[in-house]
């Protein structure tokens, strides 16, 4: 297989059956259809980000790609092992940290999980010793190895199970929600700690959270999940055109005037002398700016991006009004960037 599929879905689908009590001896059967048609590659060594709302199927495309479900249709393939068939095997080549479940020992310190990894993966003792004095440096655990995995705060923990995740220094890592309720501190540690795994040793990353910033800081690519289709897939500043967002022209002028006239631009706050005019985020501010410049007295003027959190949710507003909309067509059109 070449490297630049080294995690392949070619219209994966996973359909629930799920049955659900309507009357006393009556039961309805109905079908949800958690990830629909899927397809994309990550290539090794990329760092991609995996979002969309809740249920949009995220983690089943994790535990799919794990080996832990197994696709009702479709064909998946990890570093070229069909990850349902063969998950001993995968299980040495990848690792998975859950951010809302540990695959620490509870009631253990965390060196003794450690141990126990040691040797459940049989990982060669030198390797053993220098990932996890590497991890302990760089995710700050020595205080923490002889603390029962109990004791550990949230933030604690998270490290502790990033560390774990590590030790048989696996291919490749899907991180989901790695960063949930972690203060802010804890959380610039554990991008630091990621951004350097994927530089330094090539380590393949998925990325699955809600956290905005941990795209905006981590991934180049994101794809963009909802109703288990996949509706974006490019890189982060292409977002913006495909959610049709709008950019902000912030105009400061000599002294307080009427609004602007400077359409497609159009004023949506006016305080004192300053001016906010919203323009389409695919346009260029460039004519913009020189047809403001030259038509009123400029004191300064900046462009603020969208913030990638309205853009998105603009998106699943989208989405939401086609689905309301649609007459049996199929739901959700992919965006243009969809490969
Ligand atoms: N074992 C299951 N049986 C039945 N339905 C399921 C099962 N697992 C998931 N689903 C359904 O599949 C859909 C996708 O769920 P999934 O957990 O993959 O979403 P998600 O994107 O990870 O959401 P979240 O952000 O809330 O974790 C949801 O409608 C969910 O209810």
């Amino acid at each position: 297989m070449a490297d630049s599929a080294f995690i392949e879905l070619d219209h994966v689908e996973k359909v629930f059956d799920v049955r659900r009590k309507t009357g006393f001896l009556r039961r309805e059967r109905r079908e949800v259809r958690a990830v629909d048609s899927i397809s994309f590659t990550v290539a090794r060594g990329e760092m991609v980000g995996y979002i969309g709302p809740n249920g949009a199927g995220k983690s089943t495309t994790i535990k799919m790609l794990t080996g832990i479900l197994t696709p009702s249709g479709g064909r998946l393939r990890v570093a070229g092992i069909d990850p349902s068939r063969e998950r001993t095997r995968l299980a040495r080549r990848i690792g998975v940290v859950f951010g809302q479940r540990t695959t620490l020992w509870w009631d253990l310190p965390l060196i003794d999980s450690y141990a126990l990894m040691h040797r459940m993966y049989r990982i060669p003792d030198a390797r053993y010793r220098e990932n996890l004095d590497r991890c302990v440096e760089l995710l700050d655990l020595a205080a923490l190895l002889d603390v029962p995995v109990r004791q550990l705060s949230l933030g604690q923990r998270m490290r502790g199970d990033i560390a774990a995740a590590l030790l048989h220094d696996p291919e490749v890592l899907y991180l989901d929600e790695p960063t949930i309720g972690l203060d802010v501190i804890s959380k610039a540690k554990v991008r630091e700690f990621l951004k350097d795994l994927n530089t330094e040793r090539g380590t393949t990353v998925l990325l699955t959270t809600h956290d905005l910033q941990d795209i905006e800081q981590l991934c180049r690519r994101v794809m963009v999940i909802d109703h288990g289709r996949l509706m974006y897939d490019g890189p982060l500043a292409g977002l913006h055109e495909v959610g049709e967002s709008e950019r902000t022209l912030v105009v400061d002028l000599e002294r307080e005037l009427p609004p602007i006239e400077a359409a497609p631009a159009r004023v949506v706050r006016v305080e004192g002398p300053r001016q906010w005019l919203a323009f389409p985020a695919s346009e260029s501010a460039a004519p913009l700016v020189a047809r403001i410049a030259s038509a009123y007295p400029l004191v300064d003027l900046s462009v603020r991006e969208p913030d990638i959190e309205a853009v998105i949710a603009q998106m699943y507003a989208q989405q939401a009004e086609r689905v309301a909309g649609r007459t049996g067509e199929q739901v959700g059109e992919p965006g243009p960037a969809v490969s």
